[in-house]
């Protein structure tokens, strides 16, 4: 089976990813997802036409075997969105080496791996034919003193969209998303969701639509690459 230029979106099993897919589908884009977790939104999205892989990019071994599946798949892709992300602040409960090497992982070596080994895939189809996009984080440029490692490996994808903007232009167009609060997670208090919604401008948590509409103008544009589009709601100005 061949997919006819497919978007690839990491962890899409939930969330901002699950949008992202979701609405790929409803125009008929053809899709391949990878997911950790077999969430129940990964049946739907398969039986509304993705190809759907499991991946696991804990280690470099299951990063390349998921490259090796997805290039059996397919001789191109239309873009790959770099999603898949832990949030995972220091802890007692975690030695802080297993804490940055696991960021490491999933933020830098997956993107950095990927982007490598589906070059060929992305590249062939003429000026701004192809696109790569990092979901990185308004921390990758303020820090953060509870998720440092977290924040510090969102910097590095940050740094490589630079990188790979440059290797790959014109065929390809590199940028990163950097959002700050888009949606609250099941377990946030109210204290917290006030807290967080005070820090920017805009006092709200806008939802996966804003990263959505940002992708959207990211494909449709054949110039705009090298950059990190801030969704922020105004906080840098708080
Ligand atoms: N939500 C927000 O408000 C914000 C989000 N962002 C960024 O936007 C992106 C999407 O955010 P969000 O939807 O909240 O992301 P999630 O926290 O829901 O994570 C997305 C997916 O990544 C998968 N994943 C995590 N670790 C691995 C791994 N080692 N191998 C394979 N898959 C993995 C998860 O799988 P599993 O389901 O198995 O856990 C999960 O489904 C992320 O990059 C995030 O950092 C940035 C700022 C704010
Ligand atoms: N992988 C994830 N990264 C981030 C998440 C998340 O849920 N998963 N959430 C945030 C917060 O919303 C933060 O931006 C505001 O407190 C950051 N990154």
């Amino acid at each position: 089976m061949t997919i006819n230029r497919p978007i690839l979106i990491t962890g899409a099993g939930q969330r901002i990813g699950l949008a992202l897919a979701q609405h790929f589908l409803a125009k008929s884009q053809p899709l391949i997802i990878s997911y950790r977790t077999r969430h129940s939104a990964v049946d739907m999205l398969e039986q509304a036409g993705a190809v759907c892989l499991h991946a696991d990019f804990s280690s470099n071994e299951g990063i390349l075997e998921f490259a090796a599946r997805v290039k059996s798949l397919t001789p191109s892709l239309r873009a790959l969105i770099h999603n898949a992300s832990e949030w995972q602040p220091e802890s007692r409960d975690t030695a802080l080496g297993d804490t940055l090497q696991a960021m490491m992982q999933i933020h830098v070596a997956a993107p950095y791996l990927l982007n490598h080994e589906l070059e060929t895939l992305l590249r062939g189809h003429g000026q701004a034919g192809s696109d790569i996009i990092h979901l990185t984080d308004y921390v990758a440029e303020r820090g953060n003193d509870k998720y440092i490692a977290y924040a510090a490996s969102k910097a590095a994808l940050e740094n490589m969209t630079l990188s790979f903007a440059s290797k790959l232009a014109p065929e390809v167009k590199v940028n990163a998303i950097a959002p700050a609060l888009i949606m609250f997670n099941a377990g946030d208090d109210a204290d917290y969701r006030q807290r967080s919604l005070n820090k920017s401008l805009m006092k709200i948590a806008p939802g996966e639509q804003e990263i959505v509409s940002l992708v959207e103008y990211l494909l449709a544009s054949r110039y705009v690459t090298g950059r990190s589009h801030a969704v922020d709601g105004g906080r840098h100005l708080r």
